[in-house]
């Protein structure tokens, strides 16, 4: 079987208030995605951007949710994207866009499966609701609505819901959680690596554990990689930062034994603000993650 990427980009800033995530996809292919994913597949087709426009910024009167109609309707066209790349036998690679495009991702990704396990690379748990939101920022929602918790408009994108069960997500990296965030793991079961395992076992343990976990329960396994998860020092560019995170290393390493395990179907690599980073520093790393997902090998 030929091995193809679709590229998808989906520039959309509207899930949270620090404008210039909307360039992360230009960002990321300005740092090269092209020439350096090109030696990994026999094709990569670039779909270029969900279209998103300047709309005006409005919060939702009712539920306190900031753009939730925009928000929704873009996604709406994300998740159509993204089953289209894999009806047409495609890896659907996206391209953020803050972390609220993953409901639209996760819609187009889930109804291909029956078992779809996620991993989520972040140092937050974006399991909020409007109840439990500290900030009415959707991006901080995305995990959550995939589960079948929220608002309906984010919820039912795709016309189904839930996307995702709890046993079958893994969290990595997690060192800010809310409250509300807290309870629902302990309720769900949801898997969390934080800081705290990763420092104690090390990330090929994590990793190893991880990989074992979704074996036989799963039939495809999406990696949605928020760079924040990284720590800052490495990762400048991003909205959210949180000190203490995952290093640069050990990310490689996470993407290594992902690709070497051949269990990942789907990603994407979202919240790089190209306005709030040091020489489009978080978008090459984000590159350099992707060539080691794909197989890129030294010697
Ligand atoms: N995808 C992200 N960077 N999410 C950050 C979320 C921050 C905070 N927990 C909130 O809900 O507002
Ligand atoms: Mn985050
Ligand atoms: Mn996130």
């Amino acid at each position: 079987m030929s091995k193809k990427l679709s590229i998808i980009g989906m520039p959309m800033d509207l899930g949270q208030m620090r404008r210039g995530v909307d360039m992360g996809p230009s960002a990321i292919r300005y740092a090269g995605i092209n020439e350096r994913l090109k030696p990994l597949f026999d094709n990569i087709h670039d779909l270029g951007d969900i279209p998103i426009g300047r709309p005006e910024v409005v919060v939702d009167k009712e539920s306190n949710l900031r753009n939730l109609d925009l928000v929704a309707e873009k996604n709406e066209l994300l998740a159509k994207k993204v089953d289209e790349a894999i009806q047409s036998g495609s890896f659907p690679l996206v391209l953020g866009g803050d972390h609220s495009i993953a409901i639209g991702t996760l819609a187009g990704v889930a109804k291909h499966y029956k078992n779809l396990g996620v991993i989520w690379y972040d140092a937050h748990g974006d399991l909020n609701t409007a109840e439990t939101s500290p900030s009415g920022n959707i991006h901080g929602m995305p995990l959550a609505a995939s589960i079948g918790l929220g608002h309906p408009a984010l919820t039912d994108i795709g016309g189904y819901s839930p996307k995702v069960k709890p046993e079958n997500i893994v969290i990595i990296g997690a060192r800010s959680l809310d409250e509300g965030e807290r309870a629902l793991i302990k309720e769900t079961g949801i898997k969390v690596y934080t800081m705290h395992e990763i420092d104690r076992m090390g990330m090929a343990k994590v990793m190893e554990e991880t990989i074992s976990y979704f074996k036989d329960k799963t039939d495809g396994v999406h990696l949605s990689l928020d760079l924040d998860g990284l720590d800052p020092n490495d990762a400048p560019g991003v909205g959210t930062p949180v000190i203490g995170g995952i290093s640069y290393r050990e990310s490689h390493l996470a993407m290594e034994m992902l690709e070497e395990a051949k269990i990942i179907t789907s990603a994407e690599f979202v919240e790089v603000n190209p306005i709030l980073d040091d020489k489009n520093k978080t978008a090459s790393i984000a590159v350099g993650l992707m060539g080691s997902l794909f197989g890129e090998k030294l010697l």
